[in-house]
């Protein structure tokens, strides 16, 4: 995929998704009628029209605008904050996200915000989070051809807080390691950088 024209549209269809949270209401035993629900459906839908839209977002996009400062040494924007959906229960998870590459031979490196952006990217969609890490990864390498990218990925998930095993605080804890930041000092300068808050 190298632009949004070559993806399939991905839009969210509201009045399907509208459909089937009334239908949900229905099995949960609620009165979608009531007054504090009637517009329910159709706001759910929006609201995952939002949660979703990585869907039919293309990372190349994101990483598109790039430019040459000659820099060769390790950048890292910590603590991205990221809000994504467990593909197992449909219910959040939440947490940071610390992404960080050593710019390659060309030293060409991409805006700060676009790290973040392609963060939102993949956290937009149904989402297992060690998935989410090592795509943040591998667009990176594919799109900027660095000569490495470390990504951390720290989250609570609410199927384990709110439901099911009920440890609310536990957090877990991913990493994608490519290229140059498989050595063992430099990935443990990147870090050294992570946990020093
Ligand atoms: N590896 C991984 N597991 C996840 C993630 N999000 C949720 N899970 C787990 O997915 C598993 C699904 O397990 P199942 O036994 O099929 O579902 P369940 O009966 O609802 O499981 P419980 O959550 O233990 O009640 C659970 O252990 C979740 O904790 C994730 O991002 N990565
Ligand atoms: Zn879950």
């Amino acid at each position: 995929m190298t632009n949004a024209e070559e993806l399939p549209d991905r839009r969210v269809d509201l009045d399907r998704a509208a459909a089937a949270v009334r239908e949900l209401l229905l099995a949960v035993g609620e009165d979608p009628d009531r007054e504090g629900l009637r517009e329910t459906p159709a706001r759910v839908a929006r609201a995952y029209a939002e949660v979703f839209a990585g869907l039919s977002q293309d990372p190349a996009d994101v990483l598109g605008t790039t430019f040459d400062i000659g820099h060769e040494e390790m950048i890292l924007v910590k603590d991205i904050e990221l809000y994504s959906t467990c593909e197992h229960h449909l219910v959040p998870f939440h947490g940071v996200a610390h992404v960080g590459y050593i710019p390659g031979v060309d030293g060409r490196v991409t805006g700060l915000s676009k790290l973040a952006r392609l963060v939102e990217v993949f956290a937009r969609r149904p989402q297992v989070q060690e998935r989410l890490t090592s795509q943040i990864a591998d667009a990176l390498v594919e799109h900027l051809e660095p000569r490495g990218v470390l990504v951390v990925v720290e989250c609570e998930h609410l199927c384990m807080s709110m439901r099911g095993v009920r440890k609310p605080g536990a957090r877990t804890v991913t990493s994608a390691v490519r290229g140059q930041m498989r050595d063992v000092a430099t990935r443990a300068e990147a870090m050294s950088l992570v946990l020093g808050r």
